[in-house]
């Protein structure tokens, strides 16, 4: 009896905080999206620890730290001043400096800024690492832009970004739009205004200059490292599985390569525009050589393999047959028709790469349908977790070796897999790894900060 009440008054204080924020943010989405998914598993929590709603924790968790919004004016190729919006939201401190990436695309906003920033509390601290959550870009579309440009663009960011980052109070990385390339120019121009070298500061930087072997291969590969220890549970492996990897960028192009080390058959996978199929395997190479040499269009794949077919809509790529499926590409990408459709077409398990690639109504489908399901801030956090190794190897001025990170970034996958495993089973859930990842996420920020005092 006292576990029901105890359930019933969790419940009623989770809606109160959530009705309070969709009458407040009922313009920002993704942001009530990414809150909604979380906090609604984490009952079972405050159902057994009720001094976390006297210390009104979610409250304050839904809150960032500090939101900093500014204006990037920046001069083209062609002499004309463009002007883009830049953010960085500084959501939790409680275990770490602000950790995150920043992303560079059209559809940047606060919404999209505050959704990535919140789920990235409950990943850095699944990581095992001491870092906290942050996320931060600008609607700034690399696409199309020269290389002055876009080094134009990102030292304009720098130059307002530098005065709330450092390597002891917030460091950034890459998300979409923001590869090796942009670290670089945000790197370089952060040392110019500081006239200091504090390689600290940002991660995803060119091993030749305090970067990390393996971070670049680390968010595909730890996504593919969680699936497989999610596989062990099936007795299965990505030996002989066909694969479907929605993406064609840094997620996505090291999902590949490593389902392919472990015998998979990738068979799809796509860009904005639309996706490739090829039954026999995706060819990694060219795939390598379109995205990563030449910044080119996906559809120019079946130039050189003329055997596979493109289509033009890039959400069509769920309609491919699959036992495993790996979105990598962005949010919401897999809605409740897609994820039907995965189901009906046999679909063993989903691994999410992308941060929330699947809809609240796709995920349900998922449990109904009893598919393994490794959702995005666990299966995941390998990028995150190799930033934190590049921040450890920079206070040490070491450089490990590629296979020193890479097992490193397994051993934290399995650490993260059999974290979240356990907690969901703790709480009452086994088996969902979902409820289990946010709750083993959340208690160790919430008892940090409840050990820090109310701040
Ligand atoms: N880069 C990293 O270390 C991490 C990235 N992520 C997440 O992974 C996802 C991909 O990020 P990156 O690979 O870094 O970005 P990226 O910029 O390297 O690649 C993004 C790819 O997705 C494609 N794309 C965009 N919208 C699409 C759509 N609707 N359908 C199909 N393809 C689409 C783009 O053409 C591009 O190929 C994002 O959700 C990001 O937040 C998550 C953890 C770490
Ligand atoms: O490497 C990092 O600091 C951030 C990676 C990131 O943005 C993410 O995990 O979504």
């Amino acid at each position: 009896m006292v576990t029901v009440n105890n359930d019933q008054i969790a419940i009623e204080y989770i809606d109160g905080v959530y009705n309070k924020l969709q009458q407040s943010h009922s313009h920002e989405p993704e942001f009530l999206q990414a809150v909604k998914e979380i906090i609604y598993s984490l009952k079972p929590v405050f159902a057994q620890r009720p001094e976390y709603m006297k210390m009104s924790l979610l409250e304050r968790i839904v809150e960032p730290e500090r939101v900093v919004k500014f204006r990037v004016a920046w001069q083209d190729d062609s002499g004309k001043v463009q002007v883009n919006r830049g953010f960085r939201v500084q959501y939790s401190s409680a275990i770490g400096p602000y950790k995150g990436g920043l992303r560079f695309h059209p559809s940047v906003n606060e919404s999209i800024v505050k959704f990535l920033g919140f789920e990235q509390i409950f990943k850095n601290s699944l990581t095992g690492q001491p870092i906290g959550g942050a996320k931060g870009g600008s609607d700034f579309d690399p696409k199309g832009k020269s290389d002055s440009e876009i080094m134009r663009f990102c030292q304009a960011f720098m130059t307002e970004l530098h005065k709330y980052i450092g390597p002891h109070e917030d460091v950034p990385a890459g998300d979409i739009g923001v590869g090796a390339r942009e670290i670089g120019f945000l790197f370089g121009q952060y040392n110019r205004i500081k006239a200091a070298y504090q390689p600290g500061v940002i991660t995803g930087k060119l091993p030749r200059f305090g970067g990390s072997l393996a971070r670049k291969e680390a968010t595909g590969y730890g996504t593919v490292y969680f699936v497989q220890e999610m596989l062990k549970e099936i007795n299965e492996s990505f030996e002989g599985q066909t694969v479907v990897v929605s993406g064609s960028g840094n997620v996505s192009t090291y999902a590949i390569e490593k389902a392919q080390q472990l015998g998979a058959t990738v068979v799809a996978c796509s860009d904005s525009n639309g996706f490739i199929y090829d039954p026999q395997g995706i060819n990694l190479d060219t795939v390598k050589d379109i995205k990563e040499v030449r910044a080119a269009r996906i559809k120019e794949y079946i130039d050189v393999h003329p055997h596979a077919t493109y289509t033009e809509n890039c959400n069509k790529i769920w309609t491919v047959k699959c036992d495993i499926a790996l979105p990598c590409a962005t949010q919401n990408e897999i809605d409740e028709q897609s994820a039907q459709l995965l189901i009906t077409n046999g679909v063993k398990a989903i691994g999410e790469g992308a941060n929330m690639p699947s809809t609240l109504e796709a995920i349900n489908i998922y449990f109904k349908n009893n598919v393994l399901f490794a959702p995005a801030k666990a299966a995941n956090a390998g990028g995150v977790a190799v930033s934190a190794l590049e921040m450890a190897q920079n206070s040490m001025r070491l450089f490990w070796s590629f296979e020193e990170v890479d097992e490193k970034l397994q051993e934290i996958m399995i650490n993260i897999y059999n974290n979240s495993r356990e907690a969901a089973k703790e709480f009452g859930h086994e088996n969902n790894l979902l409820i289990g990842a946010n709750i083993a996420g959340f208690i160790k920020v919430a008892d940090a900060m409840i050990a820090q005092g109310v701040i």
